[in-house]
């Protein structure tokens, strides 16, 4: 049985973000992931995730900033990562470096490289994309104390217009192109299922390849608990147990009422 990790910038929202980790250990999670850990020093979160009992097994690249006050104003100015952006060099490699600092202190193996949002003043570039993508997964390599994986995710253009990796071809051809150990896919079924309508089929299409190192999953459409949609979301977990998948299962959607309310899909699965 696959493992769930709770998303914690999406579950227990109506908790304050430090409460979050207790609340996710007293509903049985023993993993949990969240975007941007960069609000906050990287000791205080190791502290939340030791004293439940929780490993950390994702973080984001930040949404942008080539400083630390950079970082914090990023999202809320609509960056949505820097990887292809031909003007973000310097907050790339800022942004990577700063990712790989935050994994080490909370024993973190993945990271998701955020992509971007070409626009009019800052255009995207596949070569840029590419080069860029080389050169963190050397720096991951290199950072020999907890190795780290890098992450692409495909995210589609309804949650967030314009972004640069909306389909998992586009994350699987550079994967080959790129060729390195250290970089993988993380498939969010959700976004698979907004975009190209078939979360399965994509699936059972790149699951062979061994490089789908991380799952997230929300019901679609709405991105709420997965039984609440379209989403064949018993297929798909009957899938990846078949496929003997070894990662994390991230629950990455906003419950309809309570977090814990909404986990009746997840307990139906441990009967
Ligand atoms: O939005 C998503 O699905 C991504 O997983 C994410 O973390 C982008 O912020
Ligand atoms: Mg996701």
């Amino acid at each position: 049985m696959s493992r769930f990790a709770a998303n914690l910038g999406f579950l227990y929202a109506h908790k304050p973000f430090e409460a979050r980790f207790a609340a996710a250990a007293e509903d049985g999670f023993k993993g949990v992931e969240y975007a941007s850990p960069y609000e906050w020093p990287a000791h205080v979160l190791a502290q939340h995730l030791q004293e439940a009992g929780l490993q950390q097994v994702l973080i984001n690249t930040p949404a942008g900033g080539a400083d630390a006050a950079g970082v914090r104003q990023a999202w809320a100015q609509g960056l949505r990562g820097t990887a292809c952006l031909v003007g973000q060099e310097k907050a790339f490699r800022y942004g990577v470096e700063l990712a790989l600092e935050y994994a080490q202190a909370l024993a973190c193996p993945r990271i998701h490289v955020m992509a971007g949002v070409a626009t009019a003043a800052d255009a995207g570039d596949r070569r840029t994309w590419l080069h860029r993508l080389a050169w963190a997964a050397e720096k991951a390599a290199s950072n020999s104390q907890h190795p780290v994986t890098l992450l692409l995710e495909a995210i589609n253009h309804v949650d967030m217009p314009g972004y640069w990796l909306h389909t998992q071809a586009q994350a699987f051809a550079a994967l080959q192109e790129i060729g390195h150990p250290h970089l993988a896919m993380q498939m969010d079924f959700y976004h698979c299922q907004m975009t190209e309508g078939d979360a399965l089929a994509q699936w059972q299409r790149y699951a062979p390849s061994r490089l789908v190192q991380h799952i997230q999953i929300a019901g679609a459409p709405g991105r709420h608990e997965p039984d609440v949609g379209q989403l064949p979301w018993q297929e798909l977990l009957v899938a990846l147990d078949e496929a003997a998948y070894p990662g994390w299962v991230g629950l990455e959607y906003h419950p309809q009422t309570t977090t814990t309310a909404g986990l009746g899909w997840l307990k139906q699965l441990h009967l």
